[in-house]
């Protein structure tokens, strides 16, 4: 596993030359097309609050909750020398996700819990948080996301032994279609170490306030 774990085929599906316009011309096409998009559903363009909608959206789009699409905007991550030999389980539970699914475009909210084993090094925590924000600034599903985030960890940290449970609610399952406000849908990976029980089960351990199931174990 290790570095060649962290496959292409991970990837989020994208085009040949998906890259080649810049942010600014990107935004600039977003906006004219969610401009038309308004004007078919009958929006007065002119209004004083919708006139700037169709630039606002673009802007998000690129710069904030689809950013994570451009290998440009992957996080730097900070490693330190494990040079206390630390061998304990270190556990960042409760980072919020903020996603948006690929099929419907509208919001996956939710937690996600990352563990790893650390080897020679160990790394930043925030970084953590970072990593889960990137994969997450996409239009993903729930499985592609928890992978990613392992791989990447996994990548990183030259381990195997990461772990990550994720938690979310989806939008499109409540607000629209079936309008089942009450599910949740919970993904995991457990890996190298985190296979065996006793670490399975201390990890979720950790976690099980924040998850209310027990299925997992
Ligand atoms: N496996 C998986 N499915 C997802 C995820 N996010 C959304 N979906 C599902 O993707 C499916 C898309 O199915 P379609 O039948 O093409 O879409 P739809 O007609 O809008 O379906 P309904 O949501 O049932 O109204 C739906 O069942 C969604 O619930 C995800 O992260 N993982
Ligand atoms: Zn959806």
């Amino acid at each position: 596993m290790g570095e060649d774990h962290y496959s292409s085929s991970l990837d989020n599906p994208m085009k040949q030359g998906a890259f080649d316009l810049s942010d600014e011309e990107k935004m600039k096409k977003i906006a004219e097309h969610f401009e038309a998009i308004m004007d078919i559903m009958g929006m007065d363009l002119t209004d004083d609050s919708l006139a700037g909608t169709p630039a606002r959206v673009a802007k998000m789009y690129i710069k904030e909750i689809f950013s994570g699409l451009n290998p440009a905007n992957e996080p730097t991550v900070s490693l330190f020398d494990n040079n206390y030999q630390y061998d304990g389980m270190l556990v960042e539970k409760d980072i919020e996700l903020y996603s948006l699914c690929e099929h419907h475009f509208v919001p996956i909210v939710g937690k996600v819990h990352v563990a790893y084993f650390a080897k020679d090094h160990v790394i930043g925590l925030s970084k953590i948080n970072r990593i889960v924000q990137y994969f997450a600034k996409r239009p993903q599903v729930q499985e592609r996301m928890t992978m990613q985030i392992v791989s990447k960890l996994q990548d990183v940290l030259k381990t195997e032994d990461v772990a990550c449970v994720v938690d979310a609610k989806h939008f499109c399952v409540c607000m629209r279609g079936v309008k089942d406000s009450s599910s949740t849908t919970v993904t995991s990976q457990f890996r190298g170490k985190f296979a065996e029980s006793k670490y399975k089960q201390e990890f979720l351990q950790h976690i099980s306030s924040e998850l209310k199931i027990d299925g997992l174990s």
